[in-house]
């Protein structure tokens, strides 16, 4: 019988947290915001057929799809051959969105293969794995998408610690409005826009920004977590692959939105905002002024609180 999973779409750094901080997200209106991979049957050897909204912007030869990449990964993982499988991808994130993509793949194809052949690796070591081909696309391993895409909600990555990541407090009545244009913006090349080496100063302001965010989050004190979210480290050395920012960042604050953020690696932006009417306000606004193609889209979200799971009503997907 086909069993259908799902992982959420994500957003990378949340402004004060660069490859640290990471929370997956939910369209309030109940529709999915993620990839969908069906397991359908066994066979000699695997194969990947593909459907969704951004299915076209995958390479046409699927040995190329990270799902068969994983799969291969997780059978070195286990150190034995696994059955061939049939397998088919709904493409839902957009590819080079700064919305998780390719860690959505990874982590809905883990954490598909893990349940299907009955858990034989831990959460941590899952999480380690999907770390790890995340690495291979971007050219360095960092959590902060597929943390959240798997486990849900807004994470802490905790490097050296055997946590590696930690789910931190929110404010319920938060909306963020992720917005993507519809262009493209690859990750490796928003990487390497960083400087590999930062001044002391950015690097107190930094960790600064990061543990005021933080403590606020823990004490629930709203204001000061607002307060806190500026992005000192990627968003001035990518400020030049996005010149669109300044502008909406200053219309959104006139709309009331609290904070305007690049997404990952960009081209997305997430507003956020403390209020559904405002949510509703900031949607329309990037709708007309930062949607540029038909491929863009704009969602009102909330954060999700689960992460990668098996779906009960197939229905749902396209
Ligand atoms: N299933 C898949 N999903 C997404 N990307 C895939 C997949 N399979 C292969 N790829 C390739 O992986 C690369 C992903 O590039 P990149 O890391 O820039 O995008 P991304 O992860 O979607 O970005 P972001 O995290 O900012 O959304 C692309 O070259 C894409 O063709
Ligand atoms: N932390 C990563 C996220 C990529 O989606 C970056 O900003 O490069």
């Amino acid at each position: 019988m086909t069993q259908y999973y799902y992982a959420p779409a994500s957003t990378g750094n949340f402004s004060v947290g660069f490859d640290l901080l990471g929370a997956a997200f939910e369209p309030v209106n109940g529709q999915l915001l993620g990839d969908v991979l069906e397991i359908r049957a066994e066979c000699a050897q695997s194969h990947l057929s593909l459907s969704g909204r951004y299915h076209h912007q995958l390479p046409t030869d699927t040995d190329h799809n990270l799902i068969l990449r994983c799969y291969q990964l997780f059978q070195q993982r286990l150190g034995k051959e696994l059955p061939g499988l049939e397998l088919h991808l709904h493409k839902e994130l957009p590819v080079g969105s700064g919305l998780g993509s390719s860690a959505c793949s990874i982590v809905v194809a883990c954490y598909a293969f893990n349940h299907y052949f009955g858990e034989p690796l831990s959460k941590p070591d899952l999480l380690q794995l999907m770390a790890e081909a995340e690495g291979g696309v971007s050219g360095s391993v960092h959590y902060d998408n597929v943390a959240p895409s798997y486990l849900g909600g807004l994470q802490l990555m905790l490097p050296g610690s055997s946590r590696l990541s930690r789910a931190l407090p929110w404010f319920d009545h938060w909306r963020v409005v992720l917005c993507y244009p519809g262009t493209t913006l690859s990750t490796k090349a928003a990487r390497e826009a960083i400087p590999p080496q930062l001044p002391l100063a950015t690097c107190i302001d930094f960790a600064a920004g990061l543990s005021r965010f933080i403590s606020a989050m823990y004490v629930q004190d709203e204001a000061e977590a607002l307060a806190a979210l500026q992005d000192v480290v990627a968003e001035p050395a990518r400020a030049l692959l996005m010149p669109e920012l300044p502008a909406l960042r200053q219309a959104l604050t006139g709309l009331g939105v609290a904070h305007l953020g690049i997404s990952g690696a960009g081209p997305t932006v997430f507003a956020l905002c403390s209020s559904e009417q405002i949510a509703e306000q900031a949607a329309a606004y990037l709708a007309a002024h930062y949607e540029k193609n038909q491929d863009a889209m704009t969602h009102i979200c909330r954060l999700a609180p689960q992460g990668a799971r098996t779906l009960k009503d197939p229905t749902q997907c396209s």
